[in-house]
Formats: C-alpha cells, structure tokens, sequence
C-alpha cells in the first residue's frame, strides 16, 4: 500500500478516541496499514508527542474490541503518532504543521500522500479545506484525499453551499463522504449478495416482493448530545444519511461486475426514482414522533422534554417513520417504510423482506397458519441472514407453520464499520462512501420533510420510551394491509413455537 501521512483534526476528540484510533489499531494488527504511515494529531490543546501516544494506547485499552494488552505491539502501533497544535482559524499553524510533514516525509523517504480526516465538528469544514489548499499542505505531488464526517449539511441549500466551498479545493473523487451504516459489514455484505447470487436477483423485483422494512432503533435517548440533537432531529441524525443509504443499497440493481463508479451511479438512479412529496402531503406517508418518559430494560427514564439541555417546550423529532416509493422497473408499487428513533424498545438495525403470497387463498382451510415468507437482515449490532418460510406441523396435520432458516449466523471477528472505512479511504475505494448526488437527492427527499415538521403540518406524536414508537407508525402499514415484524407478531405464534422448544424464537434468541 502506498505511503500515506494521515493527517487528523480533532484529534483529542471522542469520536478520534473510541472509533478512529481502535479501528486504525486493529488495521495495524491485520498487516493492512502502509508500511510507511504517520498520524499527525491536531488540536488547540498543547500536547507532546509523547502525552498524545499514551493517550492514544488509553483508548485502545478502553475501546479497541480486540484485546490490547501486548504492550510491544501498542508502542509499535503508537510510534508512528505525531501531536501537533493546530487552531482551524490560525493560518501560521498550517504552515507549521505543512515544515513538520514534509520533514517527516523526507525521513521516511516517503511519497506525499496525505489523507486529511476532518473530525471536527462541520462549521469548520470549509475552513480547514480552503487553508489545507492554501498552505500547499494539499499541493504535493502526492494524492490528497479528504475524509469528512456527518453531518454533511443542515438542510438542502446548506448541503449544496458546503460541497461548493470543498469542491475549490478537492475534486469530487477526493471526497469521502462518511456515513459508517456502509461500513456496516452486513450492509457491505447486501451488495455482494444480491450480485453473486442468482436466486436472490430472481427475487429482487417487485414480482416477487410486496414490502420492505428498514428499522433503526435505539434505546438511548438524546444522552449528551443536547445541542446538536435538538437541531438535528431523527430526520437529519437519522433518516436523510443512514436510512436513506440502507433504501439505496438494497433497492439497487448491479450487473454482475460493478465499479465503484456504476455502483454510485446505480443508487443515485435508486434516488432518483424515490416518489418525492409535496410539504402538504407529508402528513400522509411521515408520522413525526417524540418520547414520553417511560421506561427501558425495566429502568424509569425521563421524557424527551425533561433531558438535560432540552427545552421543555422542544417540538423536536426523536422517531421518524415514512412510506417510501420507489417508481422504477423493478420496485413500482412496492412500499419500502422506514423508522428511526430513541429510546426505543430494542436497539437493532434491521431490514425485513415481506414476500407475496400469490398462492394464497381465502377458502384454502389446508394452509391455515401460513404466514408470508420473510427474508430478515440484522445489520447490528447482531448479525443474521433469516429465511423464513412455511412447513407442515407433523403434530397438527393440516396446519402449517413458519420456521426460520439461518442463513448466516454472522462472523465473530468482524471488522467494525470504522476499519472498513479508514481501510477504503487509505486504498482510495469510494465504493462505499456518500457520492455528493446521492447526498443531494436525500436532502431533496427530506426538504418537504423538514419545511412540513418546522410549519407543523405534521403533528408530533408521543410514544412511551421503551416501546414501538407511536401507533401511528403502525397505522401507516395497517393502512397497506401490513404490519411491522418483529413487534407485533401474533403472541400466541410465537408462544407456541417457544414452547416447542424450536429456533423460531427470533426475538429471543436475536
Ligand atoms: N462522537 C461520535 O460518536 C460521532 C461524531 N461524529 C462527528 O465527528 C465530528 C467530531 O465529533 P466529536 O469527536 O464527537 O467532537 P468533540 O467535541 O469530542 O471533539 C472536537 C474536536 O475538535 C477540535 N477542535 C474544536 N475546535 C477547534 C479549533 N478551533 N481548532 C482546532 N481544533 C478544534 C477539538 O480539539 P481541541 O479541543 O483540542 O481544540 C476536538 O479534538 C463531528 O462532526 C461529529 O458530528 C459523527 C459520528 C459519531
Ligand atoms: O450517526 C449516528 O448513529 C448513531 C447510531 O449508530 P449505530 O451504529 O449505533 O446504530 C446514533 O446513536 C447517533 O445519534 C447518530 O448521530
């Protein structure tokens, strides 16, 4: 692999503690770093170069998933760290940090490669672009890259002002736009599948499927995140990159060998085919929600308006859901619904498959207890691939009955969503990070959004903490003759099979 400089601004920050530092650690212990690397670490805190390294072994102790206790293996890991103070504002300190790589460079006898990380918060963005090309930090005869975190705009205009401000200094194909639900293995893994598997293809259509559910919920509420979160709500945090990413990724289409280029030129046909709303009728396929107190794995917690930090009189969105259409060749008349939310009964992220059920018919006593076929993928934080289909119950002739069949039971091990990315952004890979027009069709999606949840066009729901999230987000289904899965599945069902001691007791088990 290349030589790279990997140059980090936010260095001293939570997400460079918990996320980058374990991930680039774990490359490091998988032989996937260049041989040549340096981190150089910026902040407004004075630090040495030493007090920097040790804080950076800290956090592999305290967040890397694999063990780090070969104390040899850390200091070979943290050697290659460098501190440098860096105040986003001061043009000096680029010029100083630009002497400092260059000589570190010169040392290593290594190409001026330099992947720069910006995780900072996104008012300093275009700055740190615009300073890196004006301090020819970004001018080598090396390659640059630039790595930037959520969130890529507040709103619709705000999004197209940012990606004009970078595009002057970096071309589309320098910019690596993270979102980490694509770094999810499992939702790297739902490309491939539907690529290498003929039987899967055969499926992908709207012949054969009659709905789709894409559910992220979580069970923290706003922690402390206050300021930005009651800004944000589920629909910026949430719904505009992650859910509508996880949409793109399995509603496209791939020929058999695809480049990076055709697979983000495929999801922005995806988008672009998204049905859009008009902001007054948002109300009819967006149920808007906000969580009451309640309580999550049997401990009381407070309501939405009653967290630290959040006005009592916040209308925020903690829990969005919508009906979503899709109107190409393939998925026309299929509704793909999605719901996001905190402080919910679960925390899973997880896409389910409702198959149609042409041989169904009404009279047909025999094929009582049939349910539809299901195909269930668990992004996380458990992995699965779940078939679920119908057999005759040998104790109750006539009756049928659902199993479900593991597909895939997830890999131990796996790479987290940080490694895979970090490792793409240092071979170059774009695949799987946010193109800027799939960035702006989302953002396009959501402005009625948006423009409706600020006129108050859609009424804002509350749910208990701990449960589904409103009932409204139900009726948004039942109104299509369906229902969430995995939530309200008919008790008596799923009783019975628990009883029989069979492997249908998916929400147990999972
Ligand atoms: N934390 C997380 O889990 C996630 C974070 N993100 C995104 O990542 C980015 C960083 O988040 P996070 O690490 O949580 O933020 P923190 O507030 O923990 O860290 C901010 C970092 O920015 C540096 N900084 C702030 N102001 C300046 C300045 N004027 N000049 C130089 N450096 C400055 C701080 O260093 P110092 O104080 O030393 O100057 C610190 O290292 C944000 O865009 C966030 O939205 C995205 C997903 C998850
Ligand atoms: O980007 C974000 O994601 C997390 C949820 O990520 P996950 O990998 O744990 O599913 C969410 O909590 C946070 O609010 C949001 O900013």
């Amino acid at each position: 692999m290349e030589a790279t400089t990997f140059v980090l601004f936010g260095a001293t920050g939570d997400l460079a503690k918990r996320k980058i530092y374990p991930a680039l650690y774990n490359l490091f212990l998988d032989g996937k770093l260049p041989q040549s690397f340096t981190v150089f670490g910026l902040g407004r805190r004075t630090l040495t170069d030493e007090t920097f390294q040790a804080n950076v072994e800290q956090s592999l102790r305290d967040f890397s998933r694999r063990e780090a206790s070969d104390e040899l293996l850390i200091k070979r890991f943290s050697s290659a760290f460098r501190y440098n103070v860096l105040d986003i504002g001061h043009v000096d300190d680029y010029e100083k940090l630009l002497n400092r790589i260059e000589q570190r460079e010169a040392e290593l006898q290594a190409a001026p490669n330099r992947l720069f990380y910006l995780s900072v918060g996104p008012e300093f963005f275009e700055t740190i672009a615009e300073r890196i090309q004006q301090s020819g930090l970004g001018s080598a005869d090396g390659w640059k890259r630039l790595v930037i975190e959520k969130p890529f705009g507040h709103d619709l205009q705000s999004a197209r002002d940012l990606n004009e401000k970078l595009s002057k200094s970096f071309a589309e194909e320098e910019v690596f736009r993270i979102d980490h639900y694509l770094g999810k293995p499992m939702v790297q893994r739902l490309e491939a599948l539907q690529q290498e598997n003929p039987v899967i293809q055969a499926l992908w259509s709207n012949r054969y499927i009659a709905n789709v559910q894409i559910t992220a919920s979580e069970t923290v509420g706003v922690e402390e995140r206050a300021g930005y979160y009651d800004q944000a709500g589920a629909v910026r945090d949430m719904f505009q990159n992650h859910m509508l990413q996880m949409l793109m990724v399995l509603a496209v289409q791939l020929p058999h060998i695809s480049t990076s280029e055709k697979v983000r030129f495929k999801k922005k046909m995806v988008m672009e085919a998204v049905e859009t709303l008009q902001k007054q009728d948002v109300a009819t396929s967006v149920v808007r929600g906000q969580y009451r107190a309640g309580s999550i794995n049997g401990q009381p917690v407070v309501g939405y308006t009653s967290e630290p930090g959040i006005d009592a009189s916040s209308m925020n969105d903690t829990f969005i859901a919508a009906r979503l259409q899709i109107d190409d060749f393939f998925w026309r008349g299929v509704p793909f619904y999605i719901r996001t939310g905190k402080r919910m009964k679960e925390k899973t992220t997880r896409i389910v498959i409702e198959f149609k059920e042409p041989l169904q018919h009404p009279s047909s006593e025999h094929k009582k207890g049939t349910v539809p076929n299901l195909l269930i993928f668990e992004i996380s934080p458990n992995e699965g691939i779940t078939l679920q289909i119908n057999t005759k119950d040998a104790k109750n002739k006539g009756q049928f009955k659902p199993v479900q069949i593991d597909l895939f039971a997830g890999q131990e091990d796996a790479p987290e969503a940080y490694e895979n990315l970090i490792f793409d952004s240092l071979h170059g890979d774009p695949t799987f990070f946010a193109h800027w027009d799939e960035v702006e069709l989302a953002w396009q999606w959501v402005q009625p959004v948006l423009e409706a949840f600020e006129e108050n066009l859609v009424p804002l729901r509350p749910y208990e903490a701990g449960s589904y999230g409103p009932a409204e987000a139900d009726a948004l289904l039942a109104a299509d003759g369906y229902h969430w899965w995995f939530d309200t599945k008919p008790e008596t069902e799923v009783e019975t099979q628990q009883k029989e001691g069979e492997q249908y007791a998916y929400n147990t088990n999972h």
